[in-house]
């Protein structure tokens, strides 16, 4: 069959779909790039590309990719097979996709409620303070199944954002069995849309239902806000307030992978590789840097990561660097003070230093600079018409230092003794051109943008919840038949009629949209008239430029105790009707912001603050004859400062009690365990320190020391008297003890300090960069596509990969055929395998063997059959086998397998 029209377009659009299911016929199928294809066509001259072994063959996908490919180009020509899509078509097609779910305008509103600051858009994570002992981090989750499979990973708390006058749509659901199988973290559901109703009592009816609905599917009780409508395009303030106020008093469960797996959701991305290797060969591989908190465990040194999407690295370097971040120090003061609302986004632009390994970065807004060239000086003033300002005299001062400071110091020489400072030449040169530059500066004001180096140490857990066993159980409804029958082979679901879910897939509101029926589902006629193109119920076909869930993840609630002591009530809050009393007045202070538009203040507030520092006190330490009030103000502010000056019980009590030990099971357990405080008893080293302490012990030691402290008593009673002289003999008694032991006493005090120092670096080494703290990881001889294609969207994952994950082999599986597949699976067939913090493909083997790097037992997998047309085939995997039940299934393994080819090839 012949096209009708001849022309080509190369599409900007990742896919053009058709749903003309009846008008194809299948023309050839042809191998390129190693994938096999099936091409497609229609009576219109369309034209499908489909992998071969797909599972579904209706939906018509014209990738850029391939149609860009000149072999496949040349193949269809030669078949006279044309690709066609008119560009007018499609152009309208994808305008009328225009209308989403409000992800971003729901973070960007969060963002605005928490900070006071309007952000243009949505790229990267956000991180927020949130409270005095809080962080947020906002994160969207992309329009792709490789985004929520990773969002499913990091995310803590996941709002599933649900389009109210459409109703449920198949990636809700999609996206629930991602977050089930890689640890299930809190879940709230947020309808959207919802002014688009015009009769009240419709709207209520349909609240009612998908609240039901959604308890079904999560829980009873889950979570559901509603988001009325919008003003001036935004988010009613008051909603978004209550929703702000659940999500600050959230508590969290820890989950099991991420406490013992290190991971870095990357805030920041830059690519390091030397200049000139580039210029050489643009397609060389690349060295980048990643920054961003540390979460799950330590990270030790050596440890290989995972990059999702890219492959396994060597961490060429790891620093820990300042907080860009942190949290607010005066934790006494009640609410959160002004100056120390602080959020950090780099991706979305957001954020005016940029920490470095060996740097601070002043970002300074493109509007605001209006020049780049020092000798255009004149005559940019000139076309300014205006002095110099203050900002610009500090950069030009800056761009007029020959060296650097660590030039300079290494060049210099200075002697602490002589009269005359012995300088190099060059560094003399150099303070010329200092001087001139400091002509130009010497008014300047201090640099208010300062640095805001001092990081909170973050430290503790997280407060752990209620075991929600029963509710995850409630998640896998309808799933919980796991006979043997549904091996890989077609199993009969047992799920209740009235909750099996359908998919549709129509056309809806411009867009194609795969709405999620239920047997009392929505009835159309309750919406507002939308135009709506029924498709047969096999025209399977995801758009993938939406979703309708956005994910944000906790950063670092160490601790709080207080903070989380706000009620998260499992009070029906589908009508939202919580009140304020639901919130302690703790948490009302903490969501409470007060005007901030005055954040950038706190810079300038820091910098002097830091100002006042006592010297004297930074250098030599307190006096010990602190006045009384002094110290009692010290103590009031005890917990606002450090945790140098808590005892040490103290602090690790605290620990314990955020942690629950109860709560770690094998599935959903704990996070944010700081094993640095629990002490390993199994080592040999700790236990045999306190070994003397017990009655089986030597207690000669004891005896020694108390010996030993006596004589330093007695030598104490000698110093005291000091040198005196016989006046009788005139004999003179230096005492030179005193001498022996002041130098001694310095010395040792040299020996501990280095001792101290040492301790602190192989502490390193042993302990690892603990949570919580940020992070620059470099990676070298990364492929150039990550740097090509790198979209702030995009989230970069990297994991940390435990022992005996680094090896490849064959792993067995035990699967359970999803509820919505409903086809068999094959041998070989392509499947796209989510396990860890990997995703990769590779092809089955009989029942699930698959060959993959290897994963311990336990580990939730997640298996999806087909990416490329958007199809999703999810396989439940329950991947919970003893290693009896694995040699069982070994020894049975012939038997299902004859069993299987039957399933395969009949
Ligand atoms: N009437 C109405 N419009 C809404 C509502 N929520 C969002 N919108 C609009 O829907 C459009 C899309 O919102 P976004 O926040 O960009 O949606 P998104 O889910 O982030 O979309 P993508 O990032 O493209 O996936 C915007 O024009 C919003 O103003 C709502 O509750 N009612």
């Amino acid at each position: 069959m012949m096209a009708s029209s001849c022309s080509v377009t190369l599409l900007k659009s990742q896919y053009v779909q058709f749903h003309e299911r009846q008008r194809y016929r299948k023309a050839s199928s042809f191998i390129s790039g190693g994938k096999a294809y099936t091409s497609w066509v229609l009576e219109g001259g369309h034209v499908k590309f489909a992998l071969k072994n797909a599972y579904l063959a209706m939906t018509l996908t014209l990738s850029p990719e391939l149609l860009a490919s000149l072999q496949i180009f040349q193949k269809l020509r030669g078949r006279g097979f044309l690709a066609l899509e008119t560009t007018k078509g499609e152009t309208k097609r994808r305008k009328m996709m225009a209308k989403e779910v409000g992800k971003s305008l729901l973070i960007k509103c969060l963002v605005k409620h928490y900070t006071k600051h309007n952000i243009q858009e949505v790229r990267g994570p956000i991180t927020i303070v949130s409270g005095k002992k809080r962080r947020v981090q906002f994160v969207e989750c992309p329009n792709d199944i490789n985004g929520m499979i990773d969002a499913a990973k990091f995310a803590d708390l996941a709002l599933l954002l649900i389009d109210g006058s459409y109703g449920f749509e198949m990636e809700t659901f999609e996206f629930l069995n991602f977050l089930q199988v890689h640890g299930f973290p809190k879940i709230m559901g947020v309808l959207t849309h919802l002014d688009q109703f015009k009769d009240v009592k419709k709207l209520k009816k349909t609240k009612q239902r998908l609240k039901h609905r959604f308890w079904t599917e999560i829980y009873d009780g889950a979570k559901l806000f509603y988001l009325s409508g919008l003003i001036h395009g935004k988010y009613v303030k008051r909603e978004i307030h209550n929703l702000a106020r659940f999500i600050s008093v959230m508590k969290f469960h820890p989950l099991s992978w991420r406490t013992s797996h290190p991971y870095v959701l990357a805030d920041r991305f830059e690519d390091v590789t030397p200049p000139e290797r580039v210029r050489l060969d643009n397609k060389c591989d690349r060295n980048i840097t990643l920054y961003g908190y540390l979460r799950g465990c330590n990270l030790k040194k050596g440890t290989k990561v995972h990059i999702a999407g890219v492959g396994d690295y060597n961490l060429a370097g790891a620093t820990a660097l300042a907080d860009p971040c942190p949290l607010p120090s005066a934790a006494k003061k009640k609410g959160l003070r002004d100056k120390e609302k602080l959020f950090y986004a780099p991706m979305s632009g957001i954020g005016d230093l940029v920490y470095d390994k060996d740097a601070v970065y002043i970002n300074i807004n493109d509007h605001f600079v209006q020049y780049s060239n020092v000798d255009n000086k004149n005559e940019s003033m000139a076309h300014k018409g205006k002095d110099q300002d203050v900002g610009e005299s500090l950069v030009k001062s800056l761009q007029n230092t020959k060296y650097s400071i660590d030039e300079k110091l290494e060049k210099s020489f200075i002697s602490l003794f002589s009269r005359n400072a012995n300088i190099s030449s060059e560094a003399q040169n150099d303070a010329k051109d200092n001087h001139e530059s400091v002509d130009h500066s010497h008014n300047l004001e201090p640099n208010e943008s300062g640095e805001e180096s001092d990081a909170e140490d973050l430290d503790g857990s997280e407060s752990t919840d209620e075991d929600e066993a029963a509710q995850k159980d409630a998640l896998v409804n309808g799933e919980s038949d796991d006979s043997d029958e549904e091996y890989g082979a077609a199993a009969k679901q047992k799920v209740d009629p009235q909750d099996r879910m359908k998919e549709q897939v129509e056309f809806h509101g411009g867009r194609l949209r795969r709405k999620a029926m239920f047997g009392n589902d929505i009835d159309d006629k309750d919406l507002k008239p939308k135009p709506a193109l029924a498709l047969g119920y096999s025209a399977f076909s995801i758009n993938c430029t939406f979703f309708f869930f956005f994910l944000f993840q906790w950063a670092f609630d160490f601790c709080s105790k207080d903070s989380d002591e706000g009620s998260e009530g499992d009070d029906d809050v589908g009508d939202q009707s919580f009140s304020d009393s639901e919130f302690s007045e703790e948490d009302r202070n903490e969501v409470d912001m007060g005007n901030v538009s005055k954040w950038k203040e706190s810079l300038m507030d820091r910098t002097i603050s830091k100002q006042n520092n006592n010297l004297m006190q930074l250098v030599y330490g307190k006096s010990a004859s602190t006045p009384i009030n002094e110290k009692q103000g010290d103590s009031e502010d005890e917990e606002s400062d450090d945790e140098f000056f808590k005892l040490k019980g103290e602090g690790n009590k605290k620990l314990r009690e955020g942690f629950d030990v109860e709560n770690v099971d094998a599935d959903e357990c704990s996070k944010f365990t700081n094993h640095s405080d629990l002490k390993n008893w199994k080592d040999e080293e700790i236990y045999e320190r306190i070994r003397d302490r017990f009655v089986t012990g030597d207690w000669s030691k004891a005896a020694q020391r108390k010996m030993l402290s006596t004589a330093n008593d007695e030598d104490d009673k000698d110093s005291a008297y000091g040198d005196f002289e016989d006046l009788e003999t005139g004999e003179k008694h230096g005492n030179h003890k005193k001498e022996e032991s002041g130098n001694v006493s310095m010395q040792k005090e040299d020996e501990s300090e280095e001792q101290r120092k040492l301790k602190k670096e192989t502490r390193l080494e042993i302990e690892g960069f603990q949570t919580g703290t940020y992070l620059r990881l470099e990676l070298h001889d990364v492929p150039f596509e990550m740097v090509e294609h790198f979209d702030p969207c995009n989230p970069i994952l990297v994991g940390g990969i435990g022992l005996g994950e680094e090896h490849v082999g064959y792993m067995q599986a035990r699967l359970k055929r999803h509820r919505w597949h409903r086809k068999v699976l094959k041998t070989k067939d392509p499947v796209i395998f989510s396990i860890g913090w990997r995703r990769y493909q590779t092809t089955m083997h009989c029942l699930a063997t698959f060959w993959g790097p290897l994963a311990p037992p336990n580990t939730g997998v997640i298996a999806v059959q087909n990416l490329a047309n958007n199809q999703v085939i999810i396989l439940d995997f329950l991947h919970k086998l003893s290693y009896q039940e694995r040699n069982l299934i070994l020894a049975t393994e012939q038997l299902l397998v004859c069993y299987c080819k039957g399933q395969l090839y009949c």
